[in-house]
């Protein structure tokens, strides 16, 4: 049986790139009375029954789940922002890096545009991010630099591309790879859609191994399905203070005898991070009141 990644699904055909080519797929009827929904980002093995035509026989088991978009198997996400026009924002950077913590995976923060940067200023910022544990990689898209070290990054992994709009995304994946936005184009044209009308996530091959998760309207920046007690644990400085505190149900408030407040006060925490956490949880109260 050959073996593939599902990279793309249209009206229950399935799209499956394999090391030499790209098969339409259908699913074997079993799957369809379990009522299973095959995902773009899983692995599947299947029969070839004509040329680039294939029957799924069977799905491997998921690395990991995305909800929204829906893909299975992400291995990363790379948060984007730009060093400059539009100004990184460290308020967005935790907005941002907390909705990837929420979601389980990885976080590796990219600062494009460093052409254009003032190196001190975003020097401060990338220590910071780098002293909590984050991956930090400054790059410019329009000077090729640091592109050969994202490369790395994202070889042989699946990474969601996210940040706000402007930040140079698409010139990062075209510096990344000529084209590479437009591979799956070619499979949209076949089933008579254009790529820019694509509501559903699909995955972008990297020559060298890996995908790219392409997201039209993904947004990663709605705070729903949170809990305010999860909040905390999307911030991760303050995971090995969370059992310090004197309420086990403190949510670094207005609670006495915080862990939290207590390292933000002696300098161990970052103090904009705890104002960043205290405005996402003034967020979450204020969504709520909608319900
Ligand atoms: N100076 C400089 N400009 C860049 C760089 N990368 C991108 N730009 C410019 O920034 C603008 C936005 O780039 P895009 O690649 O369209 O940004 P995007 O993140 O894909 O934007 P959305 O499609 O809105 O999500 C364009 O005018 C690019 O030419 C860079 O490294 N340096
Ligand atoms: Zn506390």
């Amino acid at each position: 049986m050959n073996q593939g990644t599902v990279i793309k699904t249209y009206n229950s055909f399935y799209y499956v790139q394999t090391s030499q080519s790209v098969v339409t797929c259908t699913l074997r009827g079993r799957f369809k009375q379990e009522r299973f929904s095959l995902l773009v980002g899983d692995v599947v093995r299947f029969n070839h029954i004509a040329n680039e035509k294939g029957v799924i026989e069977e799905i491997l088991p998921r690395r990991s789940m995305l909800k929204r978009p829906m893909v299975a198997n992400v291995d990363q996400v790379l948060l984007t922002f730009a060093a400059v026009n539009p100004d990184i924002s460290c308020i967005l950077v935790d907005r941002f890096l907390a909705l990837v913590e929420l979601s389980g995976l990885p976080a590796i923060l990219c600062i494009n545009k460093m052409d254009m940067a003032d190196s001190a200023d975003i020097g401060k910022i990338v220590d910071r991010y780098r002293q909590i544990g984050y991956q930090v990689i400054q790059v410019s898209a329009k000077q090729a630099w640091s592109i050969d070290q994202l490369r790395e990054i994202l070889n042989d992994k699946v990474t969601v591309f996210a940040g706000p709009s402007g930040v140079g995304k698409s010139s990062l994946l075209n510096a990344l790879q000529p084209g590479l936005t437009l591979t799956t184009g070619e499979v949209s044209k076949k089933i008579g859609r254009g790529r820019h009308t694509t509501r559903y996530a699909e995955l972008l091959p990297l020559e060298a191994g890996g995908f790219v998760v392409d997201t039209p309207g993904f947004s990663f920046t709605e705070f729903t399905d949170i809990e305010e007690n999860e909040l905390m644990r999307c911030f991760p400085e303050f995971l090995p203070l969370l059992a310090k505190c004197r309420f086990s149900t403190c949510l670094h408030l207005k609670e006495p005898q915080c862990a939290v407040k207590d390292a933000v006060a002696a300098g161990s925490i970052f103090p904009e991070r705890y104002d960043a956490y205290v405005a996402l949880m003034a967020e979450l109260r204020e969504n709520r009141k909608g319900y």
